[in-house]
């Protein structure tokens, strides 16, 4: 048990928990007058665990640490583990100078063979990046792209008439890589990258995010040190490569006329400082782009069918709100604010399985966290995984309930009890136009289908660099107007 791990005065924090109410997360403890060494918490016990089920095992840290920080141990690296709202707050958003991605830290160290040095990174590479990339992103332009993703969208739903007439099971993983990269390459890349360009690159990301994962439970592991999964990393990688940097290569000449596709504004962009991106920076964020624009909304919306398929009532209110807002209507912007209950779900989804699940910071000074000497040069073991499914902060943590997100309960909790998107200066730039493109890719399915499951329990979890079901979510669709016919 951790309870011997932890000091007196961290097993007295815990808050109380109301029954159906989103638990208001306490005051943090009060500092005292001299910080206390964190409790300790040996993984030595852990780590088999840690690779069979990383899922289970990583919340079952942050449960026996109810809230407070404790130092993970495992000889020479001992991370802290920071879960309580008001600690995140600080590290991510207060004291975020303090507190640096660090790309050889944790795991950034092996992804950064991938993502380089640029919008993933730290320092000036990701400051220079994000000031020519964010513009792209802002609400208000991705509000102006809404129905021309919309449509994007439509045309691959289309393509699901005929395996639905047929009767024929369709795999939502790939369905969803389909409208996906249909959608995003044609309004953010001007089709740059092709469908199925960004499909092969897409399988790459796939083996990476598996290959890395020893790399990532292993994070004191040398790079020099061949590890499984290495061999495969790197070949697509290099696929990748092979991939992106002609097109990057050719976008280059025609930059200063294209429209603002992101390759066309990486070349284009100029930093604060009124410098440019060289090639390999730009090579860099455009992997990382492709990377965030994909995986992120295809992973998270996987977890629906499985849920709806659990919770009738849920799919229930999910249809009944579709199909009183867009109703037989292609989907379009002025439908998506109506859709509260939609986004309700989606933000359960992203509770319960918040692909960003780890991102690590360094201390570049000493500091104090909830009472906690934390050293210069500690590394910070930050998990939405962990934050969103502890009962120190959530009623029945594992239940999938969209009600947690109702206004009343949202105003009523920490904001960093829930924070799929991190906070403070990294925080995610995508955020907009996940909700925007993740609304309409699920009220244009819902609104022309309706899903039955072919497998009907809940997946697993398959912890790599996303947080994807283990088994394949396989569906038979239905259209819906033989449904109500
Ligand atoms: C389910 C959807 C998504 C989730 C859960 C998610 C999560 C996150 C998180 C947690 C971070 C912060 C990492 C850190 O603080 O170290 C982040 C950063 C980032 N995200 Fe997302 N993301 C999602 C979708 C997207 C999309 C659609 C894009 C496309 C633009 C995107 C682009 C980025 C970028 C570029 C960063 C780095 C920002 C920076 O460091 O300045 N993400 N994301």
């Amino acid at each position: 048990m951790l309870h011997e791990y932890l000091t007196p005065h961290s097993r007295s924090a815990t808050p109380s928990i109301h029954k159906g109410v989103t638990v208001p997360v306490a005051a943090p403890p009060t500092v005292p007058v001299q910080p206390r060494r964190a409790g300790s918490v040996p993984l030595r016990h852990v780590v088999p665990n840690l690779f069979r089920d990383p899922a289970r095992t990583l919340v079952e840290l942050g449960e026996r640490s109810q809230g407070e920080v404790v130092k993970l141990s495992l000889g020479a690296f001992r991370p802290y583990l920071i879960t309580r709202p008001e600690h995140l707050q600080r590290v991510l958003r207060e004291k975020s100078d303090n507190y640096v991605r660090a790309g050889d830290g944790l795991q950034w160290r092996p992804l950064k063979r991938l993502f380089g040095d640029g919008i993933l990174s730290d320092g000036d590479y990701w400051k220079n990046s994000r000031h020519v990339l964010q513009p792209l992103f802002t609400a208000r332009r991705v509000d102006s792209l809404v129905d021309r993703l919309a449509e994007a969208i439509e045309e691959v739903v289309d393509e699901l008439d005929e395996p639905a007439r047929a009767g024929q099971p369709v795999d939502m993983g790939t369905v969803q890589a389909r409208i996906v990269c249909s959608a995003i390459m044609r309004v953010f890349f001007a089709d740059k990258i092709s469908v199925p360009q960004a499909m092969r690159i897409m399988e790459a990301q796939d083996a990476i995010a598996w290959s890395v994962m020893p790399r990532l439970l292993v994070p004191w592991a040398p790079l020099a040190m061949p590890m499984p999964g290495d061999r495969a990393f790197r070949q697509a990688v290099q696929l990748i490569d092979d991939t992106v940097l002609p097109i990057v290569r050719a976008a280059r000449g025609t930059a200063e006329t294209d429209g603002d596709d992101i390759i066309a504004t990486l070349w284009r962009g100029r930093t604060e400082a009124g410098g440019r991106l060289d090639e390999r920076q730009v090579r860099d964020d455009t992997v990382s782009m492709v990377a965030t624009t994909t995986e992120t909304t295809i992973s998270v919306l996987t977890w629906l069918w499985p849920h709806i398929a659990q919770d009738e009532q849920i799919a229930e209110r999910l249809y009944e709100e579709i199909d009183r807002v867009v109703g037989d209507a292609p989907v379009r912007r002025e439908h998506l604010r109506e859709l509260r209950y939609t986004r309700q779900v989606l933000d359960e989804l992203l509770r319960l399985y918040p692909i960003g699940w780890l991102f690590p910071r360094r201390a570049l000074e000493a500091d104090v966290i909830g009472g906690v000497r934390i050293e210069a040069g500690a590394t910070l073991v930050v998990s939405p995984l962990i934050t969103h499914r502890m009962s120190a902060f959530w009623d029945r943590p594992e239940v999938f309930d969209p009600d947690r997100f109702d206004p009343e309960q949202v105003r009523n909790r920490h904001r960093y009890a829930h924070f799929p998107f991190g906070g403070g200066p990294h925080q995610c730039i995508g955020m907009h136009l996940f909700y925007l493109e993740a609304m309409l890719i699920v009220a244009t399915l819902l609104s022309r289908f309706r899903f039955r499951l072919e497998r009907q329990a809940l997946p697993g979890i398959k912890v790599a660099a996303a947080l994807r079901p283990l088994q394949r979510v396989e569906v038979t669709l239905q259209p819906v107007r033989s449904v109500s016919a």
